[in-house]
């Protein structure tokens, strides 16, 4: 991967990494890279990624790992809780920080969403679909058209509550209640739910910010399989059903459709600090962050810090050298070329052009 890529039109991407010590290039077949633009000695801070946009703990972790840092003790509960929004956290600056960064709107839509899910939990359907055919873009787009109808009349309901007169003074009758009704009879999956309302809360705090997360590299057909992608549309009506009025404006298909098409080939697990990332938190989509390509030689060390990642300088790195990361889990690297390959297809959608798979 090197030798052949230009410069990018400028300027470079709304949200890409900007430093005296590399630039953002496009390349052949690997989209657009970093590269350094000076030798770069071994063990350099090279970059911080702190543009956490949106992040997922998992369900089964919300009792342990703390909602903002990430911190973690070794599957102890942490102190202090707040049952009302189901997140835990480490100390009480840390739910200080945390009620700050969501503001009023997302502690009122996270104790609804707590509020529905807490009762359900046996319905917990998020799982990882391996092997399983992914639904193709025209069908994703029907699935979505075929919630048009229950959408809206969700949205006449939930509006006529908010004290807001419907823009064309449409009367609601019981078919638009019961669309409510029909939509929280559906089961539940929180880890979807989580995902959507992180990522709408966050468009919504820092609409200025939207472009960077629109300008990552996306994946037409993010959803792992049919189920998946019916958790999605099912979590959109009970978004619906369930949030904030302020926050209906921003629940659409087009959004929601546009996290899981950046998240698909952009973010990163969020994992223990010890045992080599043993334990699997969730994951988060720091758009700066995701200009670095992959390598199975990797030059580039990253670590997360709290909520921020570092990069660093894994050897000495001379002036026009790729900067690459390695997507890889611990073990995953120590895989032979064939089963690293396809586990990067199967969890990234790419085959692997790094200098150490094509030299082998
Ligand atoms: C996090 S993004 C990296 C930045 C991306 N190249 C871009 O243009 O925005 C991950 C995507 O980059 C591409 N990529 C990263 N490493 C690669 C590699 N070693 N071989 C081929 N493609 C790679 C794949 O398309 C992958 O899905």
């Amino acid at each position: 991967m090197e030798g052949e890529e230009d410069i990018l039109d400028s300027p470079p991407p709304p949200g890409a990494p900007t430093s005296h010590l590399f630039e953002v290039r496009h390349t052949p077949h690997s989209g657009r890279a970093v590269f350094a633009v000076q030798d770069i000695p071994a063990d350099t801070l090279v970059y911080l990624g702190d543009d956490l946009t949106l992040e997922v703990v998992l369900k089964e972790y919300r009792r342990e790992v703390c909602g903002e840092c990430f911190g973690y003790d070794r599957g102890r509960g942490l102190s202090v809780r707040d049952a009302s929004v189901g997140f835990v956290f480490c100390s009480q600056d840390c739910k200080l920080k945390w009620c700050e960064r969501v503001g009023e709107l997302g502690v009122k839509t996270w104790t609804v969403v707590q509020t529905l899910v807490k009762d359900r939990s046996k319905e917990d359907s998020d799982m990882v679909d391996v092997g399983v055919p992914r639904p193709k873009a025209k069908e994703i787009r029907i699935a979505w058209e075929a919630t048009t109808e229950q959408a809206a009349s969700i949205r006449i309901a939930r509006e006529a509550d908010g004290d807001k007169s419907t823009d064309n003074g449409v009367k609601v009758t019981k078919q638009h209640r019961k669309a409510v009704q029909k939509a929280l009879m559906q089961p539940i999956s929180p880890d979807i739910m989580a995902f959507c309302v992180s990522g709408l809360l966050w468009k919504h705090n820092n609409p200025q910010d939207w472009d960077r997360f629109v300008a990552l590299a996306d994946d037409d057909t993010p959803y792992h399989s049919y189920d998946d992608l019916r958790a999605f549309t099912r979590t959109y009506l009970h978004m619906l059903a369930i949030c904030p009025v302020t926050l209906l404006p921003h629940i659409t298909p087009e959004n929601l459709f546009m996290l899981s098409s950046r998240d698909s080939h952009n973010s990163f697990g969020i994992r223990s600090l010890e045992d080599e990332g043993s334990e699997f938190f969730g994951y988060g989509c720091w758009p700066s962050a995701s200009y670095f390509n992959h390598s199975c030689g990797n030059n580039i060390e990253k670590q997360r810090v709290g909520r921020v990642w570092h990069f660093r300088a894994g050897r000495y790195i001379k002036q026009g050298d790729e900067l690459c990361i390695t997507y890889l889990s611990g073990e995953e690297r120590q895989m032979s070329k064939g089963k690293r390959m396809k586990t990067l297809k199967t969890n990234w959608g790419f085959e692997c052009q790094c200098e150490r798979c094509e030299e082998m």
